[in-house]
């Protein structure tokens, strides 16, 4: 097996809005069997396919997709704030294989990455991990977005290029499932936050920390069932988990950015990392899923997912 893929829900309010007691302890048990899982396959690379919330990129320019050939954690919700290691060459490559597949790819000697990225990696490696990485920005916020089919193509040409290495590589995807958290959206904003969803880099620490506690007061809100927000769905979620399982990732190039965002919430498009993750693996011919694990969980303000995969032995 030279390619591994782990998929997994984000969320800020992890260990800060925590759900009981035994959920926390299924999902700490789902965390520690990922990571002996990613261990055991000892990657040598890994690609990691993740989302941002206006913490480093912006509508100065916003691109559908980047590749990071150099890229900074800018250390929103505890995250460890400071460079990442890139594997420049990969990554490179990366960029060169997908524009030449006809993906018109941006690319970045220093992106700057959120918990959307950073998350899953210190959850996955550990804080202060210097395993080697190329980040991978997936456009989920901000709209308006392109069809799904150009996430499959993306995710199709890294897995192309990937699999001609000869390396154990790990892909991560990194995003919610269902979740509609409180992310401004350039349409409904008001002039100081269309201001800052253009050139918001660098906030204030005490801006930063209020749209924390919007987060947070967001979060308790959902948990007591008095929020505003839309619902999670188990049944949205269970969909996308099962057809990633069953091998096709092209099913989910109906499906249109208005459906998934009536079923899942406004952010239900972070589930495009989890298509570019599996597009990646499946170009790497058949795979299999080693694990499932999924809770709703309201604290988090998102339903919460993971899956392992590998692909197969040519
Ligand atoms: O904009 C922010 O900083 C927080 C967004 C956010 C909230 C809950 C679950 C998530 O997956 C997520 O990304
Ligand atoms: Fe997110």
């Amino acid at each position: 097996m030279t390619i591994a893929l782990c998929t997994l829900s984000h969320s800020p309010l992890f260990g800060i809005n925590d759900p009981g007691p035994e959920t926390l302890a299924e999902v700490n048990a789902a965390f520690d069997q990922a990571r002996a899982f990613v261990k055991d396959f000892d990657p040598e690379i890994t690609i990691v396919f993740g989302p941002d919330h206006y913490n480093g990129v912006f509508y100065d320019m916003m691109p559908a997709f980047c590749i990071g050939s150099a890229a900074r954690s800018v250390g929103d919700w505890g995250t460890e704030p400071g460079p990442l290691p890139v594997d420049r060459t990969a990554a490179r490559a990366l960029a060169a294989a997908v524009l030449d597949a006809g993906v018109d790819v941006a690319q970045s000697e220093d992106m700057h990455v959120d918990h959307g990225i950073s998350q899953p990696l210190e959850f996955i490696f550990g804080k202060g991990y210097t395993n080697p990485v190329v980040p991978v920005f997936i456009n989920a916020v901000g709209l308006p977005l392109g069809p799904m089919e150009r996430i499959r193509l993306l995710g199709e040409a890294i897995g192309r290029e990937i699999a001609s290495w000869n390396k154990r590589v790990l892909i991560i995807g990194s995003g919610g499932l269902s979740h509609d958290p409180p992310v401004p959206r350039l349409e409904e904003a008001s002039p100081e936050v269309i201001a800052r969803l253009i050139d918001g880099r660098n906030p204030s620490p005490e801006l930063r920390a209020e749209r924390e506690r919007r987060v947070i007061e967001a979060g308790k809100a959902h948990a007591a069932g008095a929020g505003t927000f839309q619902e999670i769905n188990p049944g949205f979620d269970a969909l996308v988990m099962d057809t990633l399982s069953d091998g096709d990732v092209s099913a989910t190039d109906d499906w249109t950015n208005e459906w998934m965002e009536k079923e899942g919430g406004h952010s239900a498009h972070e589930i495009r990392t989890w298509v570019a993750a599996y597009a990646a693996l499946s170009a790497a011919g058949d795979y299999a899923v080693t694990n499932r694990w999924y809770w709703p969980v309201q604290e988090w303000m998102t339903g919460f997912g993971m899956m392992t995969a590998v692909s197969k032995e040519a």
